[in-house]
This record gives structure tokens, C-alpha cells and sequence, in this order.
């Protein structure tokens, strides 16, 4: 008897984890106040007497019933008074108090948590994401109350192995790795970076339906090179100076095998890591397991969409992205990932070979003008250094004014982390861009990192401009009836669909095609309409709809590149006889989502397990 009930529990809970349209009962292993304080299982007052009994929690909450959605209107009322109270405080204080309180429902009840998130993404994604989400890991150790993921540091050497078994899911999907060398445009913030895999995956949840028992942030704790967080105190993380080399490598190894070893055919996105070990890590594993880097990879298709929009802003066929002029500022691990894609996107479009394809690129870094006569010249950044000999006039190490003014480029792409370097200045001259419609995409993060604030951008380089950020900033009201519309570029457009695409095709590989899938799929997503408009991509409101097409079309491209292994009981030969609408209609079904039905579906005790 006993043995039925449990083949019929496993059975029951494994409907709940895959399918959400019809939710089936919901098993635990674990009864009284364990429930109460497990927000995978807890519906806090709205447990219903029966289960109260059952499950032995009656005299453990206060005997009124609340329903779910009375629960969640007393959470957004609860958030608006909270807005209301803090009116005229610091935005970093109101900010934080509204990152506390989310988290606060995300540490005790997943099933609202997740539903207020995905119906108020608009709001809550620059709480739980950018530019929030810096603040947060700035301040992790005083904010630090419960853990969230797993930390592997570098004392853990030979027993990553078990300690991965240490997590409770069954399964997981989704992996987001850091190792905390570069938050946003924040730097070493060691393990406090632990925020960024959190936020990533609070995107996959939302935005993906991945579900959120079954991802997993990580925090690779090699040490810190930050003197401030090495001589604090309560800093929660290793105190040593990071790990290099061969010793730093051998951390990262142990993990991935580790992490694929207990779960095959999960997805592991790297985020935030220093540029060397960005660059080193996806070389190394990229072929090996079904991993990516986010920073390069995710940001270069978000970034190459919205060149291509800019293209069809400027009312041009898209077969003139050979003609644009493009200044990137910032030769890290985002900007020659950009970089390279639009190399690639050139070379597809047959307009160019590699080299003529490179000319239209101008790259700068913290010295100025990448150019062959740099001493020590990054050979990541080699293939886009200027020849002075070739490019009259331009000089290496030429400031960005110079370029500007010498270049007069269609478009200025920041990802260089360094706030406000597209001064008043190097706005004004871009009034003189060749373009009638130059483009602004000032992409580094938090806010303050951005390169220039919409207001700015719009003042200074004119009206006329398209302009995208990567933290949101308000669209610009000129005052005389028009408003400038402001783009997020942001890589949350692509990760979420990159690493739903890869998991529901059971793709062994990411791959360029797969990537690229992706970027075209993102950038065929708007109307000539909207593009006329400046709007480039799709309102955070839609990004579930968005992601499912990133997902189906990422799904096809690893179909075609015979890849695909299939997902669940969905076989390979299943996935290359979908068409393109079937393909979406299974990415769809296969999306979790948060709802009243799946909160009020019944809790059943697994009484093998709770009782032996
Ligand atoms: N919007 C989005 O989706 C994304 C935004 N980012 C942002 O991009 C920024 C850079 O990220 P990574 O490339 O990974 O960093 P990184 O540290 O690898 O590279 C930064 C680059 O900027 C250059 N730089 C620094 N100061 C400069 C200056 N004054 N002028 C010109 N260049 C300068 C550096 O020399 C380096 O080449 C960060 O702020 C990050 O938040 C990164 C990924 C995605
Ligand atoms: C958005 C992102 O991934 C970054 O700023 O690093
Ligand atoms: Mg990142």
C-alpha cells in the first residue's frame, strides 16, 4: 500500500514540475512547520483546513483561510504603501526597501512570488534585475539574511563531486554561474556577485517559464582582488586574492564536472566573469558541455539586433548594414562579443569578406583607438585594430571626441562600464554623424554605469536619434508633443530564450547558428511600424512572448544542425517533424507558469517517506 501511494506520488509530482495547465495534486516529503517554511510548498494563510490537518499544520498559522488572490492583493497593496511611504527618500533607500520586500516573498512563498513578478514585470524587473540588483550584491553582506544557491569556493577543492548533492531539487535546468570578477560595471565584488545569478534566473522564470525548482544560481568563490572587501569584516566570502591559472581553471573544472555529472542535460550560462576567464572558459568548455557566456554571447545578439533595427530606422534595406560606421567603446569581454557576431551576421549577409567587413569597425578601450601600432595589443581586440597608415588621420590611442568627430559614425555602442564617457561633448558632434538617424546604444550597467543618460543623449546629439540603453531609463518628453522613445538593450532579450531553446531541444552544444537563430529571431520581432518609431525591441511586457519565439527558434536551429536529443518523453524525431507554429505551441506548453490553480493545488503527504 504503502509503495502505491509513493509510485503514485512520484508520478503526481512529476505532472506538477512539467505540465502547468491542468496542476495535479503536489507532493511533500515533509509536514508541519518544515512546510511552512519551504517557499516551494508553502501557500502561508491560504492552506485550507483539510490540509491543515493532513498535513499537520493546524494551530501553526491563524485559523482564517486566505485565498491566493486575496494574498496577492494584499502583497501589491502592501508594495504601494511602501512606495507611497518612501516618496522623497533617496532612490538607493527606496530601491533597496523594494528589493527587501520582494525578496522577503521570494524566501517564503515562491508560487506568489513568481505570479506578482511575471504580471508586474515591468516594475519588479529593475528591482530583482537591473540596476537594483548592483546595489544589492554592493551591499550583500549586510542585506545577507537566508541563502539562495549554492557557493563553491576554492577550500572545496576534491568534494565539489558530493557536495552537489548537497542541493535538494530533483532535477535542474538552468545553472547561472558566476565568479563574481566583474558585476555589471561594478568590478570584483567577489562572492556578494552571488545577486546576478539569482536575478538571471529570476529572468528564466519569468520570462522563459523555466521552472523554479529547478534552477540553480551559483557562486564560484575563488577569492577577491577587492582590498575593501578583503579588509571588511563581515564580508561573507573567501579572503584571499582570487585564484589564477592553472589553479583557478582546475576550481572551475572540478564544478562543471561536477555539476553535469549529477545532471547531464542541464544548461549552465556563465555570467559576469573577468574578461581573460570569460574568453578562456567558453573556449574550453563550449564544445564539451551545453554551456554559453552570457556577456559575450546573449549581449552580441541583442546588441546585432538592434544595429540591424537601426538600419530600418533609418528606412534603409538591411543589406546597408555593410555601409554603417560603428564606434564601440569598450573592448572587453561585451564588446568584442558584439563585435564578432556583427563580423559574422556581415560575412552571412555575403555583403563582405572578414577583413572589408572589419573596416566599417571602430574599437576603443580605456587607452583610446585600438589601433596595430597598441604595444601589448589584446589578440582578442587584434582583428579589430586600425591601421593608422590606412585610416588618414586617426592616430593610436585617438580619443573618442577625435573618432567621433573624424568618423562621423552611425552608430556609438558603449559597453566600456565607465558612467557618463559619451560626454556633452562627444554628443553634439554626433550631430554631424553621415547618418540621419545615428544610433546611441549606451548599454553598460547599473545606471550609473551607462555611458550617457537618455535626457543627454537626446539634448545633446538631437531628436532625431534611436537610442537604447541597457538599465531603463524613462523615454524623453521634448515638451513639444513628441517623445523620445528609450530602448532597453539588455541581454534579457536572449538569454532566457538561448537557454529554453537549448533545454527543450536537448541540444548537446550551443552553437553560432543556435545564437544566431536567436538574434534574428529578436530582430525580425518588430514591425516596420514600431521601428520607424525607434522602438527596437519588444516591451518588457511581452518577453514571454518574445522568449518562447527565441526559444522555438533556437530549438530549430539545433534541429538543423542535428543536434537536437530531444527533451522528456519529445524524441529528436519528434522536434524535426514540428513545423515552425508546432515548435512554438511546444515551447509554450512547456513553459511553467505561476496560478491560482497551481497555489491551490492540493498538498498530499508522501507518507512513505514523511513517516519512515
Ligand atoms: N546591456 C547589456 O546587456 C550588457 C551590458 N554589459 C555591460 O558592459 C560593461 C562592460 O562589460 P565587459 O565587456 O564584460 O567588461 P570588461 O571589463 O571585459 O571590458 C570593459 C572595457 O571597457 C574599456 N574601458 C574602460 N574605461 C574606458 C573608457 N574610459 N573609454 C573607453 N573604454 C573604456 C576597457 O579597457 C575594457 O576594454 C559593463 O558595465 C556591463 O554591465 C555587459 C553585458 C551585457
Ligand atoms: C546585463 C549584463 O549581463 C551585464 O551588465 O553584465
Ligand atoms: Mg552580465
Amino acid at each position: 500500500m504503502w509503495n502505491l501511494l509513493r509510485f503514485a506520488a512520484s508520478n503526481v509530482s512529476r505532472t506538477r514540475r512539467l505540465s502547468t495547465a491542468i496542476p495535479g495534486p503536489c507532493i511533500v516529503h515533509k509536514r508541519g512547520a518544515d512546510i511552512l517554511h519551504d517557499p516551494w510548498f508553502n501557500k502561508d494563510t491560504g492552506f485550507p483546513l483539510t490540509e491543515r490537518d493532513r498535513l499537520g499544520l493546524r494551530g501553526l498559522l491563524p485559523p482564517r483561510v486566505i485565498s491566493f488572490e486575496q494574498q496577492y492583493a494584499r502583497f501589491m497593496d502592501s508594495y504601494h504603501s511602501l512606495e507611497k511611504n518612501t516618496q522623497g527618500q533617496p532612490d538607493k533607500v527606496v530601491s533597496l526597501a523594494k528589493w527587501r520586500i520582494l525578496n522577503r516573498l521570494h524566501d517564503r512563498n515562491e508560487t506568489l512570488y513568481y505570479r506578482v513578478l511575471i504580471d508586474n514585470i515591468k516594475d519588479f524587473a529593475p528591482i530583482i534585475y537591473t540596476p537594483t540588483v548592483g546595489l544589492v550584491c554592493q551591499n550583500y553582506s549586510g542585506l545577507f539574511r537566508r541563502p539562495r544557491g549554492m557557493y563553491f569556493s576554492a577550500k572545496d577543492k576534491g568534494e565539489m563531486m558530493s557536495m552537489i548533492y548537497n542541493w535538494p531539487g530533483q532535477q535542474v535546468d538552468m545553472v547561472v554561474l558566476t565568479d563574481g570578477s566583474r558585476i555589471l560595471g561594478l568590478g570584483d565584488l567577489g562572492v556578494q556577485g552571488i545577486g546576478i545569478p539569482i536575478g538571471k534566473l529570476d529572468m528564466y522564470v519569468a520570462a522563459a517559464g523555466i521552472n523554479p525548482q529547478r534552477v540553480l544560481p551559483v557562486m564560484l568563490d575563488v577569492g577577491t582582488n577587492n582590498q575593501k572587501l578583503l579588509e571588511d569584516n563581515l564580508y561573507l566570502g573567501l579572503r584571499q586574492p582570487r585564484l589564477e591559472g592553472e589553479e583557478y581553471l582546475s576550481v572551475v573544472d572540478e564544478f562543471m564536472e561536477a555539476v553535469f555529472t549529477r545532471w547531464p542535460k542541464a544548461i549552465v550560462q556563465f555570467e559576469d566573469f573577468q574578461m581573460k576567464w570569460a574568453f578562456e572558459t567558453l573556449q574550453r568548455y563550449r564544445k564539451r558541455f551545453c554551456m554559453f557566456n552570457d556577456d559575450i554571447q546573449g549581449t552580441a545578439g541583442v546588441a546585432l539586433a538592434g544595429l540591424l533595427g537601426t538600419v530600418r530606422a533609418q528606412g534603409r534595406l538591411l543589406s546597408n548594414f555593410v555601409n554603417q560606421k560603428i564606434v564601440v567603446v569598450g573592448a572587453g569581454s561585451a564588446g568584442l562579443g558584439v563585435l564578432n557576431m556583427a563580423v559574422q551576421a556581415l560575412s552571412r549577409m555575403g555583403g563582405s569578406n572578414e577583413t572589408v567587413a572589419k573596416s566599417q569597425f571602430f574599437l576603443l578601450d580605456k587607452n583610446g583607438l585600438v589601433t596595430t601600432e597598441r604595444t601589448a595589443l589584446d589578440p582578442s581586440a587584434a582583428p579589430f585594430a586600425k591601421d593608422p597608415k590606412v585610416v588618414e588621420g586617426l592616430r593610436e590611442g585617438a580619443s573618442l571626441i577625435e573618432v567621433v568627430k573624424k568618423v562621423k559614425p552611425d552608430v556609438l555602442l558603449g559597453l566600456s562600464g565607465v558612467g557618463g564617457v559619451f560626454t556633452e561633448e562627444v554628443l553634439k558632434a554626433l550631430r554631424q554623424s553621415d547618418s540621419a538617424k545615428p544610433a546611441i546604444f549606451a548599454m553598460s550597467n547599473p545606471t550609473m554605469n551607462a555611458e550617457c543618460t537618455a535626457v543627454d543623449a537626446f539634448k545633446h546629439a538631437g531628436e532625431n536619434i534611436v537610442f537604447a540603453s541597457g538599465s531603463p531609463f524613462e523615454n524623453v518628453d521634448f515638451g513639444n508633443g513628441k517623445v523620445g522613445h528609450v530602448n532597453q538593450a539588455n541581454n534579457m532579450y536572449l538569454f532566457p530564450g538561448i537557454g529554453l531553446g537549448a533545454l527543450l531541444s536537448g541540444a548537446r552544444f550551443i552553437t553560432d547558428g543556435m545564437l544566431q537563430a536567436a538574434s534574428e529571431c529578436l530582430a525580425s520581432y518588430m514591425t516596420d511600424e514600431d521601428i520607424q518609431k525607434g522602438i527596437l525591441y519588444p516591451s518588457i511586457n511581452n518577453i514571454r512572448h518574445l522568449t518562447a519565439e527565441v526559444g522555438a527558434a533556437v530549438l530549430r536551429a539545433a534541429v538543423a544542425e542535428e543536434l537536437a536529443e530531444g527533451h522528456g518523453d519529445v524524441g529528436p524525431r519528434e522536434l524535426m517533424n514540428m513545423s515552425e507554429e508546432e515548435t512554438v505551441e511546444y515551447v509554450k506548453r512547456n513553459m511553467w507558469n505561476s496560478s491560482r490553480e497551481l497555489a491551490e493545488a492540493e498538498v498530499l503527504l508522501d507518507f512513505g517517506l514523511a513517516w519512515s
